[in-house]
């Protein structure tokens, strides 16, 4: 690619004005072979400007960067924004690539993941081919490609989008990959927004901040592209009003008439049907998955599809053997009749979600295990907790994924936790295998054992320790 034309739209000053032809982008200084451009990013701890000797030592033939840099021996352009102007050559590297698709970005705090399968595999029994970008694995023309984030970078998510020869592609797009640009310049023919609770307060400060976030990415619609989004809550209901002024076409899902997809459950002895009306159409949908959650998961799923023209019926039949998503409400027999239940629930809504869905189907006792993923959002720890032991019987305190955060100092703080919330009924076992383990003793006949926190993801963050719900200790415990 010849790089001048293609940063003209984004560089503030440039050093050189020859013509540089460039043979890849790379903006980790490791990576970059030779004749690459080298894209210098002020990282959240480390800052890319200080890898440049190194990136052109390593054959790098041009450098971008925002700050004032002179004296290098390639020429180098300076940006005002680092991470916007990774996405925009990382786009015209690849061709514009998401213009070839249909493109779905779906966010929201939860159920993108378990949306984006219901989707997916509703798309598929319609007969159309279709990539998935998202948490526990992204699946690229039929290839699985092991996850390392929600959403990638950038460059890598342009360079999959030029690869993919599927006509539909949907991604999860976590708030991280909008603020962080990874996504700019993508267009959508569908932004998605499931929901918005507390999460990620941490990294956007506060609740308000983080859905201006989430509603960024509706400015990325094509010009065709249509909004997909709940009208329940306060968010959803923003979200609509907000895309209405901007002249968005909007299609909402809710509990009322003026929704397009209104879903009402249906009272049965089991509660696993609900009614969608569609338009003046009415369709009885039994449960995909358990939990009263899982129907706005099959709304978001159905009205997305309806609007890329797949029929109602063939989205009824497709629902009816939907294979569920891994480790999401995942149900593992025990020999005494109990059920251990592996979920991704890790936010406070997830929590009450799931294990009131748990309560309702309850016969014996519930016993939840779960811990707190370090450097995550501390903010909802307590939260979690007293939601955990409102529902639950029994609560077992371990370790999730701690994220390079401190051991010691978790534990302290789930000490301090049990003191403040959950005295009588929580136990700290910190080794993840030996609390299930001793769940695994403790199980009887009815009992529910529920194994919340990081789900099937076959990644780890650095320092980690193995995944609580590895699926291969819980085969271990479940073939004792
Ligand atoms: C904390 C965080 O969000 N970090 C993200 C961020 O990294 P960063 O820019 O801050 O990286 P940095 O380590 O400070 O380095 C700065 C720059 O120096 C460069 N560098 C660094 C070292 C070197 O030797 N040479 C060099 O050139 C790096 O390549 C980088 O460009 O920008 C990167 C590029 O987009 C991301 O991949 C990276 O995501 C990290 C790995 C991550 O996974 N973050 C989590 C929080 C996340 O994004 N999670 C969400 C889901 C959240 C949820 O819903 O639970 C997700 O989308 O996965
Ligand atoms: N619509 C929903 N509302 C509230 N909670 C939900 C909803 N859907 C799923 N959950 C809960 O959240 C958990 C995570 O669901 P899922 O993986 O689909 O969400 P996600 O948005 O992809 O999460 P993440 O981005 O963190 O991976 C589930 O295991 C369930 O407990």
């Amino acid at each position: 690619m010849n790089l001048n034309p293609a940063i003209k739209s984004v560089r503030i000053d440039c050093s050189h004005s020859s013509e540089v032809a460039i043979s890849g982008i790379q903006f980790h200084s490791g990576k970059v072979k030779k004749g690459e451009l080298f894209v210098a990013i002020s990282g959240m701890s480390i800052d890319g400007h200080d890898f440049i000797q190194q990136a052109i030592g390593a054959g790098a033939v041009a450098v971008v960067g925002e700050k004032d840099i002179s004296g290098l021996s390639v020429p180098y352009f300076r940006v005002s924004n680092s991470r916007k102007a990774l996405a925009q050559l990382a786009c015209q590297y690849y061709e514009q690539p998401s213009k070839r698709h249909t493109m779905i970005g779906i966010t929201g705090t939860n159920g993108k993941t378990t949306t984006a399968y219901l989707l997916r595999h509703i798309i598929e029994s319609a007969g159309k081919t279709c990539s998935l970008i998202g948490t526990v694995s992204n699946r690229i023309n039929g290839r699985d490609i092991p996850s390392v984030q929600t959403t990638p970078d950038a460059l890598q998510l342009q360079k999959w989008l030029s690869e993919s020869e599927d006509q539909v592609v949907i991604m999860e797009v976590s708030s991280h990959g909008i603020e962080q640009d990874r996504v700019f310049e993508t267009e959508y023919d569908f932004v998605v927004f499931t929901n918005l609770s507390h999460d990620h307060l941490d990294y956007h400060g506060s609740l308000e901040n983080y859905y201006l976030t989430k509603e960024r990415l509706f400015n990325q619609l094509k010009t065709n592209g249509e909004a997909i989004t709940t009208s329940i809550g306060r968010w959803g209901k923003r979200l609509i009003d907000h895309l209405i002024t901007q002249n968005k076409v909007v299609y909402s899902f809710g509990d009322s008439k003026e929704d397009m997809l209104e879903i009402t459950p249906i009272q049965s002895e089991s509660s696993l049907y609900f009614q969608v009306r569609e338009g003046i159409r009415l369709f009885d949908v039994k449960m995909p998955l358990p939990g009263a959650y899982n129907a706005w998961n099959v709304a978001v799923a159905w009205l997305t599809a309806h609007r890329m023209g797949i029929e109602s019926a063939v989205i009824q039949q497709a629902l009816g053997h939907f294979p569920g998503v891994s480790g999401r409400f995942e149900v593992f027999p025990h020999p005494t009749g109990a059920q251990f239940i592996v979920d991704y629930a890790h936010t406070p809504d997830g929590f009450e979600q799931f294990l009131r869905t748990l309560h309702e189907r309850r016969q014996n006792r519930l016993i939840h295990i779960f811990g707190f993923r370090g450097n995550g959002d501390p903010s909802k720890r307590s939260m979690m907790l007293d939601i955990s032991s409102r529902w639950s019987d029994e609560i077992i305190l371990t370790m999730d994924n701690l994220n390079g955060s401190d051991r010691e100092s978790m534990l302290m703080e789930l000490q301090l936790l049990i003191n403040q919330f959950g005295k009588k009924k929580c136990t700290i076992i910190d080794d993840r295998t030996k609390a299930i383990e001793y769940a695994w003793q403790k199980a009887g006949k009815g009992d529910q054992i529920a194994i919340t926190g990081k789900g099937r993801e076959a990644y780890d963050q650095p320092f980690a320790l193995p995944s609580m719900t590895d699926p291969d200790t819980l085969h271990y415990l479940l073939q004792k």
